[in-house]
């Protein structure tokens, strides 16, 4: 279980002289082999909480456990190795390394072929086609995702973050996005964090959590949620931090 408790963010602007707040009191318990989507406006905070959760960034004030353990001041190594698990918003290209060497050694154990050529035709690449590649400039930003995304499978994290993995790929790779998201929620491979903007996505989630201005506006069932982030006529108060529907 994830438990965020009270978390701020805050940042000095040098432009204005004085503390930027990203995050602000956001407080948020995720439980075990939960699908829940993080969504909300551009700048909401998204991605500098699934940093916070991560390690990659520190709060400003609160907690975070995992498990029941404190794990505020833990490395991104020392909570990889409790199993959380990150794939980044825009993925990293490793020179010298093939897409085999990267999702082995995301598993953390020695895969078969077999193995390997599951998880890739799990995100939508041939394999074949794939498997011996190196990971450089050469493969497309969408390829570089859904390797990514192969990655996270490989790893089975208790918790693994997403972070928009829709951002970059065309409309075939996204219908087997939702099928890998899908299938994980059946399976119920641990924990699924995602940030995503889309509508999609967030119909899989059991639960929604919309962040804006840096606090959570609402949070939710999808059926509860869902409707009210669609609704034509609803009044979504995004800069204030909240959303609501018109009476
Ligand atoms: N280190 C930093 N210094 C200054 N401002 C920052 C820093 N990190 C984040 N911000 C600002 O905090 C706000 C939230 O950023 P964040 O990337 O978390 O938003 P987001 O909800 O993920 O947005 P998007 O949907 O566009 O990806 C933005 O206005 C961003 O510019």
């Amino acid at each position: 279980m994830l438990e965020l408790e009270h978390i701020s963010f805050t940042v000095s602007s040098a432009a204005e002289q004085a503390e930027k707040g990203i995050l602000d009191d956001v407080s948020l318990t995720v439980g075990d082999n939960r699908f829940v989507v993080i969504t909300g406006p551009n700048g909401g905070g998204k991605s500098t909480l699934a940093k916070i959760i991560m390690g990659i960034e520190r709060p400003s004030s609160g907690r975070i456990l995992f498990d029941g353990q404190d794990i505020t001041g833990l490395s991104v190594t020392e909570r990889a190795d409790l199993g959380i698990a990150y794939a980044f918003q825009q993925p990293v290209r490793f020179k010298g390394l093939t897409v085999s060497d990267l999702v082995g050694l995301s598993a953390r154990k020695e895969l078969g072929r077999g193995e390997l050529c599951q998880y890739l035709t799990e995100v939508g690449l041939c394999a074949r086609d794939y498997i011996d590649r190196d990971v450089n400039a050469s493969l497309s930003g969408g390829e570089i995702k859904r390797i990514e995304i192969a990655m996270a499978l490989a790893r089975g994290a208790k918790l693994t973050l997403f972070d928009e993995p829709e951002a970059g790929i065309d409309l075939w790779s996204f219908n087997h996005l939702i099928a890998v998201f899908q299938k994980l929620r059946r399976e119920t491979r641990g924990t699924s964090l995602i940030i995503s903007h889309q509508e999609r996505i967030l119909d899989i989630a059991d639960e929604i959590v919309v962040l804006a201005a840096g606090r959570i506006a609402a949070r939710g069932h999808k059926d509860e949620v869902l409707p009210k982030l669609l609704e034509t006529g609803s009044s979504v108060n995004f800069c204030e931090g909240k959303v609501e529907a018109n009476a």
